[in-house]
């Protein structure tokens, strides 16, 4: 492969299924060494895409191209790739280990080297090594089936909501090792309904809505480009706070749920708007206790988006 390749390329893919457009022209470009999130609502498109880098299934239109080699029309995973959609394949009666041990012999790899112990430790799954995967939560299968995508050294790391069922520890191993890898030159492309998640990790995000990409690119994009979002605004006088909001120009002011005797209230304003009245607040000798936006702005983006391009599709 070629350094410059990216680890995939999408050209114009379309998928179907009966009548069904479960991909319509997806354009995807994801480069090593980054941890690109997928993100759309229900139906979107994202595990039929995530199935087609795996080799699960095939395009019925368009090209790709995974770690510089064109797919063809075989059902295969390409070279360099591993993951799983609708959770990962395991053996219930078999342990944690063992179940590692197998996967390495189907790899033709010797069991006892093939790093099955730094893999359980890497997804905190130590100190269950030895039990049975039939008693496991979803959030441990999902581990153990990232332990097992980790045997192979991955270039490329595809996985459909790898945080499904995941306590605050377990993300914070999965984390971790997905930033990892992605620090080693691994590409991650990974879907997910959490979008603090996704801004965790993610340098990148594509945006399905019924099949299509309504964004992608890098984050700060994303934010730069939703402009108005509402912030939750906390001060010291929210009486005299809630009087400047309403004579700054930009900003407008709703109404917190618990009613103007609340000690916060939310306004709605672009970026360059809200500094102009955190300004005028501090000049009035009104202090800031806290200022957030009310959602990330990750989600407001995707609300708009897939909002909108579900209005534009009921319209033709
Ligand atoms: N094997 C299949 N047979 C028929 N239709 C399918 C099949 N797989 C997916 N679809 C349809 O294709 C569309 C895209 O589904 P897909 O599972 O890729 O969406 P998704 O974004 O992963 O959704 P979710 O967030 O619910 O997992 C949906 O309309 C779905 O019903």
């Amino acid at each position: 492969m070629k350094k410059s390749s990216p680890a995939v390329r999408a050209r114009g893919i379309e998928k179907y299924f009966g009548e069904v457009v479960a991909l319509d022209g997806i354009e995807l470009e994801v480069e090593q060494g980054q941890i690109h999130g997928l993100a759309g609502p229900n139906g979107a498109g994202k595990t039929t895409l995530l199935g087609l880098l795996l080799g699960l299934a095939v395009a019925d239109k368009g090209s790709l191209q995974i770690l510089g080699t064109p797919v063809g029309r075989a059902l295969a995973a390409p070279a360099g790739v591993t993951g799983f959609v609708d959770g990962p394949g395991l053996y219930p009666s078999l342990t944690a280990r063992k179940n590692l041990a197998a996967l390495a012999e189907l790899q033709g790899r010797n069991a006892r080297t093939a790093g099955i112990d730094e893999a359980l430790a890497d997804v905190g799954l130590t100190d269950v090594a030895d039990d049975r995967v039939r008693g496991f939560s979803l959030g441990m299968r999902q581990r153990l089936g990232l332990a097992a995508a980790l045997l192979s050294k991955p270039r490329l790391l595809v996985l459909d909501e790898p945080s499904n069922g995941l306590d605050p520890a377990g993300k914070r191993h999965v984390h971790g090792v997905l930033t990892r890898l992605a620090s080693e030159g691994t590409a991650v492309v990974m879907s997910s309904h959490r979008m603090d998640d996704l801004e965790t990790l993610c340098s990148e995000v594509t945006i399905l809505s019924t099949g299509r990409v309504v964004f992608s690119g890098p984050l700060s994009k994303l934010a730069a480009e939703n402009g108005e979002l509402e912030y939750r605004l906390l001060t010291s006088d929210p009486e005299a706070a809630r009087k400047v909001a309403g004579e700054t120009a930009g900003i407008r002011t709703a109404d917190a749920a618990g009613g103007v005797e609340q000690a916060w209230f939310v306004v709605r304003a672009e970026v360059p708007a809200l500094d102009g009245l955190v300004v005028r607040l501090v000049q009035a000798g009104i202090a800031i206790r806290e200022l957030a936006p009310v959602v990330s702005p990750l989600e407001a983006a995707f609300l708009a988006l897939t909002d909108q391009a579900a209005t534009e599709q009921q319209e033709n």
